[in-house]
């Protein structure tokens, strides 16, 4: 049932996340593909492309030609993206067409290392060479002239750019070049003329190198899909983009599989660190999902197709990380608009200073127009403009490669800002897997076998945590789902789910479900397992059935608390499950049952939002990570969406505004911290770029107008800015802290992982091969007892209130305990029609002993600082 669910899922998210209609562009990939070529995605390289200005040049070169469906065009990685039928225009026209215009375009090669490396232009030595020579003008005077010929030999690249933005009316950074040069040259100043073509196409290459070497990291996203595919049962080898869904794909080991898909045959181990970041290699046996680009490390898989090559969630990822370069951020547009401005005032004022002391006929007229000169060369605010784009881009670089995806600069920007962080608790901070502690059937309508039938098969068609566990209950029961029998099956957010079987309607789910459909009486006692989840099962108005489940902490989920905190964030919890299984979920995560500041549960989704709302209002920008359906709109509401991504659900990853590849919460301090770098960085870069356009016209002010260091201060910011960005991408010291703890244990798992693939290679076999959830048992929620004198047994009594009734809600078990404080219910469920007795304030008292089973035992209420580091629950009274 998992594979069906999950292939619903995958439509579904298929269906949210369709190609982005690009400029040019007016329908999807369907129609393209049904008018008979089809459609080819070319990436190229093109150095030409500096501001945003470009941008409209290169749309409107390729948009005409016959065969161009879309144009994007990226700036910071200076990279444009051409859907086109390749049959009609090849990739050597559109290449053609753009150098026309002196745009330097080449076509990227997959998996290649772009452009890094490359020689600069013969434009660009020619020019150098002779300013070299000219510089022994002193020793012989004739030679100056060759400093003119310097200017000469690399201006043609200048005013080939120079004439394709005249033609389009824009006035760029290459005419104001060319202006100042040629100004220079009248003035007879041939040095500073070279000097300046020198230094300004000198620095756009190495600008550009940077850049390539920048998106050379993007273009690996997609580089570890390979091209072709074999079919395994045919054995024949096929294009990866002519695999249909439901196709079997043989995958070998040592090779990347090429299509998102379940496997249905072999085992393997799959390095998923292309998409998730996660380092250590995951088993997969049937039926578990690989994504595209993943690596099969050791043995033979063959994989059913879940998805088209295009739909491949590798490839959703790259489209994500294209718009995000395309989206302008807050101080992106800004400084934008503020550029729209700066350039066409500056030119005045260096015309009118040109001008002014001619017609009023001063006496020196070359120091003015020097300064005219200055200030032409200083109206390119190109370093400013460049300041934001390429740190975004290479924070989102960074973050895509450690597995978050974020959509946009603006999501980054916000990132850095967040003040507080809500977590959503199944799936988010707990593991979304839930173990069955009890299955009854309550009164004498249903045997047991029959419940389990109703249960399962209706759970089948949920996608919720707890419907795994309970089929996953059933089928241990010998009881297989049978979802076909399902009619009318409904969700009801924070309460349930409910199908009619043969004329019978069956609601399962919390109290609210009760509320909403029972009229009983009683409501069973479910024994002693404090902090669980308790589930009802209502036949055509009958309770009938009752279970209760519960699930434990993610992994990292305390570090990530615990390191948020330390950033200075507060932490929330927003739960649609119970008071009790919050409670359970905070003790859990240390710190004496204080991890999390607040905790809400019971909250249906729209009480999510309303308290997201409210938190925006009295903490300042919230972040909100969730996995459920029941988190999408709170998603949407908080300043930054995170969703969970593989493991969550398609409409959260949707709605969200970033997206946790893995299951790692502690990616979430990882970026806000992240966050944090890029907005000190575009802060550096906007400083320095402005700082330095300062100096030059306060030295020009100064009347020592120096036209070298002009154009220094602009080619020289406009690379300091890119190479400063590029910090961004080196993982900083205080990410890989953050988290120590699992650091350090994920270095455990990498390293047994490796041993055992080592173990396998060597001697055939796979021995006993230890998965990476054996190594990282260190870093479970509950810390592993260290000291063996704290392990003594001991009997602790752990005092719980018991939780008081609010505001007449049903009490459930009646036997539910919270430890927590500031545990509160945001609404209450209608009461239902007298199905509940009653519960006055008590005290429970749990009689307990310390153990050391490491991993904290499902029932054992931990109390830290009681010198003992995990206990047993003896009894409840
Ligand atoms: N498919 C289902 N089967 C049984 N119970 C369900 C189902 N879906 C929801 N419920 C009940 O409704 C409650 C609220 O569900 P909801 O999805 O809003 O939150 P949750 O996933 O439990 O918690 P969180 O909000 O922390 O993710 C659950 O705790 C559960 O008791
Ligand atoms: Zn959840």
């Amino acid at each position: 049932m998992a594979g069906s669910l999950r292939e619903e899922e995958e439509e579904e998210r298929e269906r949210l996340l369709l190609p982005p209609v690009a400029p040019g562009g007016e329908d999807g990939d369907d129609d393209g593909r049904k008018t008979g070529g089809k459609w080819e995605k070319t990436y190229l390289d093109v150095l030409g492309v500096c501001c945003s200005a470009e941008v409209a040049l290169v749309e409107r070169l390729l948009t005409p030609i016959h065969g161009v469906r879309a144009v994007t065009v990226l700036v910071p990685s200076r990279t444009v993206i051409v859907h086109h039928d390749p049959a009609a225009v090849s990739h050597s026209h559109i290449v053609k067409a753009l150098n026309r215009a002196g745009l330097e375009a080449s076509v990227r090669s997959y998996g290649g290392g772009v452009v890094a490396g490359r020689w600069p232009s013969a434009y660009v030595l020619g020019s150098g060479a002779l300013l070299l020579a000219s510089l022994f003008a002193p020793l012989l005077p004739p030679l100056r002239w060759l400093a003119l010929a310097a200017a000469c030999a690399g201006a043609p690249p200048l005013l080939r750019r120079a004439v394709a933005a005249a033609g389009r009316l824009a006035l760029d950074v290459n005419a104001l070049m060319l202006a100042a040069v040629a100004g220079a040259a009248a003035l007879g100043d041939f040095a500073e003329a070279a000097a300046i073509v020198f230094l300004f196409s000198t620095a756009e290459w190495l600008e550009a190198l940077a850049c390539a070497r920048a998106s050379a990291g993007m273009a690996s996203l997609m580089s570890a899909v390979p091209k072709t595919v074999v079919l395994a049962e045919t054995g024949q080898v096929v294009g990866v983009r002519d695999v249909e869904v439901g196709a079997v794909v043989a995958v070998r080991a040592g090779e990347a599989v090429p299509v998102d898909g379940v496997v249905v045959d072999g085992q393997s181990d799959v390095d998923e660190s292309s998409l998730t970041g996660e380092s250590f290699p995951v088993p997969k046996l049937p039926p578990a999902l690989v994504w595209a680009g993943t690596m099969n490390l050791d043995g033979y898989i063959a994989v059913r197709t879940t998805a088209l090559a295009e739909n491949s969630t590798v490839a959703k990822m790259e489209r994500l990380v294209e718009e995000a370069q395309n989206s302008r951020s807050k101080t992106q547009r800004l400084i934008d608009s503020c550029a729209k401005y700066y350039t066409p005032a500056v030119v005045v004022l260096a015309g009118s200073v040109a001008l002014l002391p001619l017609l009023l006929g001063a006496g020196e007229v070359k120091p003015w127009l020097q300064l005219a000169l200055v200030l032409l060369v200083s109206a390119c605010p190109c370093a400013l403009v460049l300041s934001t784009p390429v740190a975004t881009f290479c924070a989102l670089l960074r973050a895509a490669r450690m597995g978050v995806l974020i959509k946009g600069g603006d999501i980054l920007e916000s990132l850095g800002e967040i003040r507080v962080a809500a977590f959503d608790k199944t799936g988010t901070i707990t593991k979304g897997e839930f173990s069955i502690h009890e299955f009854h059937v309550v009164g004498d309508k249903v045997e047991i076998t029959q419940l389990l039938h109703w249960v399962s098969s209706i759970e089948s068609k949920s996608s919720h945590p707890m419907a795994t566990a309970l089929v996953d209950y059933s089928r241990s029961k010998s009881i297989q789902p049978k979802p076909e029998t399902v009619t009318g099956f409904r969700i009801y957010p924070g309460e349930g789910i409910s199908g009619e079987i043969n004329g019978r309607r069956i609601f399962i789910g919390n109290r609210r479900i009760l509320a909403r459909s029972s009229r009983c009486s009683t409501v069973p006692d479910m024994g002693d397992h404090r902090g669980a989840s308790i589930g009802y099962v209502v036949c055509d108005g009958d309770l009938v059935g009752a279970f209760s489940l519960s699930d434990d902490c993610r992994t990292g989920a305390a570090e990530a608390i615990r390191e948020l905190r330390s950033m200075g964030i507060r932490t929330v919890m927003l739960t649609g499950d119970s008071r009790a299984a919050a409670a359970r979920a905070q003790e859990q995560l240390g710190l004496g049952g204080g991890a999390l500041e607040e905790l809400h549960a019971e909250l249906l989704p729209s009480d999510k939002v309303a308290l997201v709302g409210d938190l925006k209002a009295r903490a300042g920008p919230t972040l909100m990570v969730g996995d459920g359906m029941n988190d999408a709109p709170a998603l949407a509401a908080a300043d930054v969406g995170v969703s969970m991504g593989l493991s969550g659900s398609a409409a959260a990853m949707e709605t969200s505004h970033a997206t946790l590849m893995s299951s790692d919460v502690l990616r979430v301090p990882a970026a806000v911290a992240l966050g944090r770098r890029a907005r000190r960085t575009i802060a550096v870069n906007v400083s320095v770029s402005v700082g330095a356009k300062a100096a030059v016209l306060a030295l020009a002010a100064a009347w020592r107008p120096v036209l070298w260091a002009a154009v220094l201060a602009d080619v020289g910011t406009c690379l300091l800015v890119v190479l400063h960005s590029m910090l961004l991408l080196r993982e900083n010291e205080t990410e890989t802290r953050r988290g120590g703890g699992p650091e350090a244990c994920r270095a455990t798992a990498r390293s047994l992982a490796m041993r055992s693939q080592l173990a396998g290679a060597s001697d055939g076999a796979a021995g006993s091969v230890q998965g990476p959830g054996d190594g990282a048992e260190g870093c479970h929620c509950c810390p592993k007892p260290g000291n063996p004198s704290e392990q003594e047994p001991s009997v602790v009594v752990i005092d719980i209130p018991a939780e008081g009734d609010v505001g007449g809600c049903c009490g459930g078990s009646g036997k539910e305990g919270c430890a927590a404080p500031m545990v509160t219910t945001a609404t209450c469920a209608p009461a239902p029609r007298g199905c509940c007795t009653s519960k006055g304030e008590r005290r429970v008292s749990a009689r307990t002993e310390c153990c050391d089973n490491g991993v904290g035992a499902r029932d054992s209420p931990r109390k830290a600082g009681q010198g003992c580091k995990d206990s047993k629950v003896l009894f409840w009274r």
